[in-house]
């Protein structure tokens, strides 16, 4: 977070601040209603007279947060509950004295549960092979290093790649390196325009059309993939469009829908939208503002370690069958995939059918909540794989 201070006028005045939100960030009305006068509006069409008046600005990744829409309001303080910033202008803010927060990691095991429900939908295709593949991770920061974790106790062989982190444990190796060793690519950067290492079409044409046979996942940012180019090579029988797995897009929310048709599973922007994930993420604004003002910490809503009640039975002696039903009855990323092919292929890509998707998603829960009990002859193998998820093992 930047810029710390609280401004003289807003600490002299907590009572009758306004805060603009996002109608989407969960636990709103709950963490922040009793904090000002709260208005909650659609994140992607808040605008300039919106925000007037604000003295707090409280997002999701869906608002352009910069001086057009800021400039000639009197905003102090944004937050944005969300891991990636790129929809914030920084730079402009800090420039401004304007402090700013995101909620890092809050959303990062949703994300990784995405890529694992994933991996399991194209193995049961024979696009994936547990035991031989090599996942190559680019982006080893909170969602990447926690990938990591969990497929190496699954036993899989990591690659990673990450010019700014060094991560002990897994190999590390340039993009075009990574590109050549791993049988899988998953993308877990930000979205960045400059800097030594910027992501932006990161995997560009020429990057592209080295893939023969393997496996992307972007669930980073839409714009780290050319997504024209990657359309391109599909159509030219270059790319094996059965082995893409898509949840951001260029130009979202009109993606290309030729993409999306070809595509093994599209989804809409939706793998950090775990309930936990959203929860984290408005807590951790929460805490950011109430530091800001001074003020006592929001009372957080005991909601995160709660487990589901249902108890899953998974029989042993299954190996990987075991683990891909486990992991179908938490995540079933086919539903996410049906939902948006159903909104923008098969009716006639009603205007904010991307966003009504995300709006109305469902409340999916991470593994952690998930109580399950192994029956049947000891099993160490599915077990240890079990905990690696980090399903909740029941006696
Ligand atoms: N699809 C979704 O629902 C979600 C998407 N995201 C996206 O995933 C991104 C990653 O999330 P976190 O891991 O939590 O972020 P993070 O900031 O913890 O880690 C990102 C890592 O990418 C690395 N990186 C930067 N430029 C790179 C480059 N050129 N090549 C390789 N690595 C590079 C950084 O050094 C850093 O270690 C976020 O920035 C966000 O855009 C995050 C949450 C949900
Ligand atoms: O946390 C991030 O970064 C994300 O990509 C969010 O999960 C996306 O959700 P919205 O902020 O667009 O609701």
């Amino acid at each position: 977070m930047s810029g710390l201070s609280v401004s003289g006028r807003v600490k002299d005045d907590i009572k009758g601040m306004k805060i603009v939100a996002d109608e989407n960030l969960s636990l709103v009305r709950e963490l922040f209603g009793s904090m000002g006068e709260l208005v909650c509006l659609p994140g992607r069409s808040m605008r300039p007279e919106d925000v007037r008046e604000a003295d707090i600005l409280l997002v999701r990744s869906v608002t352009r947060v910069n001086a057009t829409l800021l400039a000639s309001s009197r905003v102090r303080f944004v937050g944005s509950a969300t891991i990636g910033t790129d929809h914030l202008d920084t730079a402009w803010l800090d420039g401004q004295g304007i402090a700013w927060t995101s909620a890092p990691g809050c959303n990062a095991m949703s994300v990784v549960e995405y890529v694992i429900a994933a991996l399991f939908e194209l193995w049961a295709r024979g696009d994936v092979d547990w035991d031989r593949q090599v996942m190559g991770i680019v982006g080893l920061g909170n969602v990447g290093a926690r990938l990591a974790v969990v497929l190496q106790r699954l036993g899989v062989r990591v690659l990673g790649c990450d010019p700014f982190v060094d991560l002990e444990g897994v190999e590390q190796v340039d993009i075009d390196t990574l590109l050549d060793r791993a049988d899988v690519v998953s993308l877990h950067t930000p979205l960045t325009h400059a800097g030594p290492h910027p992501t932006f079409h990161l995997l560009d044409r020429s990057r592209l059309a080295r893939f023969a046979g393997k496996v992307l996942i972007n669930s980073g940012r839409g714009p780290v993939v050319d997504n024209a180019a990657l359309l391109a090579l599909i159509v030219s029988g270059c790319f094996d469009p059965g082995k893409v797995v898509l949840d951001v897009w260029e130009k979202e929310p009109d993606l290309d829908r030729a993409l999306l048709a070809k595509i093994r599973i599209g989804t809409p922007h939706i793998a950090g939208y775990s309930q936990e994930g959203k929860w984290r993420g408005s807590l951790m604004v929460a805490e950011a503002l109430s530091n800001f003002l001074g003020t006592a910490p929001p009372e957080a809503p005991a909601l995160t370690g709660r487990a589901l009640s249902e108890v899953k039975i998974v029989e042993s002696g299954q190996g990987w069958s075991g683990l891909a039903s486990l992991v179908k009855a938490f995540y079933p990323i086919s539903r996410d995939d049906a939902d948006l092919r159903r909104e923008l292929l098969e009716r006639d890509m009603l205007p904010g059918a991307f966003d009504a998707l995300r709006k109305g998603y469902w409340p999916r829960r991470e593994f952690s909540s998930g109580r399950v009990r192994l029956v049947g002859v000891e099993d160490p193998w599915l077990k240890e794989r079990m905990l690696a998820l980090n399903f909740r093992l029941e006696a």
